[in-house]
């Protein structure tokens, strides 16, 4: 397992976790909180476990990170057992994030974030450098906050530290148990879009629970839809869920406006663009409009010198004229990146006055989007979830 001093360098990755025929039976109880699961949550990924209330979420949290201990079964870490790592090296390997951030209130705010590095002996010095340093990672001028206490926070500002906390000994493995269940809607989207970019700097290992499946679809590069017992009823990458859901149970998860959530989730450039006809702002109209006759196509869309979309030139525009196709071509006022969704592609299409919008990449042309890219992405993401359906389906404990 990647073992970083510090992480003041590089942070340490995320490691593989694999959960083995887990199961755990409360005393007293008739079934197992969480019965016989199986599954691997691959390296530096985000999964997202959805489920309804009571089915065993936050206990398979709590059995990855040792505060219970299973009644059998195997938690492998990094491929190394996780009972036989003392529970300190483990917890140290494994940062947990809960709701309100579980701060210690009569702790100020650098007392709670060093708790971790204080367990295994830091010195004050690099402790409180660590301190300053996470909390301005997480978007908090340490110089303001770290002699506070957590009442004089903000739900989302205490969240904030939370996560700092959890990242203070940069483990590979970040457990967050419904982080941003009590903040408002607003906060949590802008707490959401953080723990994104914080993941592209840092690849950890997420393990995510939330009741949540927008968020779920959001963070998630996986998501397992749990049923009671954690049985995993579907495992698999949000778009695959969304476009063909394994059950009725999975379905009622996904509620209203699969289709929708779909495009949110797929990026333009993934999917195939018309080429549409382009012509450099220098061709001659004559030429570029009998490539729209044999192309039988109405509109061209005029590049720079940088191959960027300027100017659609129509054929009509362009009949029985010479002289550059710049001269008879109207401005393009909407374009869009690769890099947004197909939502985003749909909202620009909808706000457009033409059937077309230019997508680019690094500002440069790669195709076009139309109401019939849209729904032939979606065509084809349906296909492709179809015949990968056998795989998403949980590993033997569905
Ligand atoms: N300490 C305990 N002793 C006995 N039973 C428990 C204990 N903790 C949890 N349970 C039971 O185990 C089951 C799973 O609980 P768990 O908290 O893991 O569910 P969850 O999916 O996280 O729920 P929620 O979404 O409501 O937080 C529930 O039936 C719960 O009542």
């Amino acid at each position: 397992m990647a073992d970083n001093g510090n992480g003041s360098g590089g942070a340490a990755h995320g490691v593989e976790i694999e959960l083995r025929n887990l199961t755990k039976k409360y005393p007293g109880q008739a079934k197992a909180a969480v019965d016989d699961v199986t599954m691997t949550i691959p390296a530096g990924e985000i999964v997202a476990l959805v489920g309804p209330s009571g089915c065993g979420k936050t206990t398979t949290m709590k059995l990855i990170n040792r505060l219970i201990e299973p009644t059998s079964g195997e938690i492998l870490i990094g491929g190394e057992d996780a009972r036989r790592r003392p529970a300190d090296i483990l917890r140290r390997h494994v940062g947990y994030v809960i709701q309100q951030g579980g701060l210690f209130p009569h702790m100020s705010i650098a007392e709670n974030v060093s708790l971790v590095p204080k367990m295994l002996k830091w010195d004050k010095k690099r402790t409180a450098e660590r301190v300053d340093e996470m909390l301005e990672l997480v978007g908090l001028d340490p110089a303001n906050y770290r002699d506070r206490f957590p009442r004089q926070l903000s739900g989302g500002q205490q969240q904030r530290v939370g996560v700092a906390r959890a990242l203070a000994a940069d483990p590979p493995v970040l457990l967050m148990d419904e982080p941003f269940g009590a903040v408002d809607p607003i906060t949590r989207g802008r707490l959401q879009d953080e723990l994104l970019r914080l993941q592209e700097e840092l690849h950890k290992t997420i393990v995510f629970v939330t009741h949540d499946f927008d968020e779920a679809v959001k963070l998630g590069d996986r998501i397992a839809v749990l049923s009671e017992g954690s049985h995993i009823v579907q495992y698999a990458e949000p778009a695959e869920i969304l476009a063909r859901p394994a059950n009725d149970f999975v379905r009622g998860f996904i509620g209203e406006g699969g289709a929708m959530k779909l495009l949110h989730v797929t990026r333009i450039a993934d999917v195939d663009l018309g080429a549409g006809v382009t012509a450099k702002a220098t061709d001659d109209a004559a030429t570029v409009h009998s490539r729209l006759a044999e192309a039988e196509e109405p509109w061209a869309v005029v590049l720079d010198k940088n191959s960027s979309p300027v100017q659609w030139a129509s054929i009509e525009d362009l009949d029985g004229k010479t002289g550059p196709v710049s001269e008879y071509g109207t401005p393009i006022t909407t374009t869009i990146s690769g890099r947004a969704d197909l939502q985003a592609g749909l909202e620009a299409l909808l706000g457009s006055d033409t059937d077309f919008v230019p997508v680019t990449r690094r500002r440069q042309y790669i195709g076009l989007v139309s109401l019939n890219t849209v729904q032939s992405a979606i065509q084809q993401l349906r296909e492709q979830a179809k015949q990968a359906a056998p795989a998403s389906v949980g590993e033997g404990s569905a």
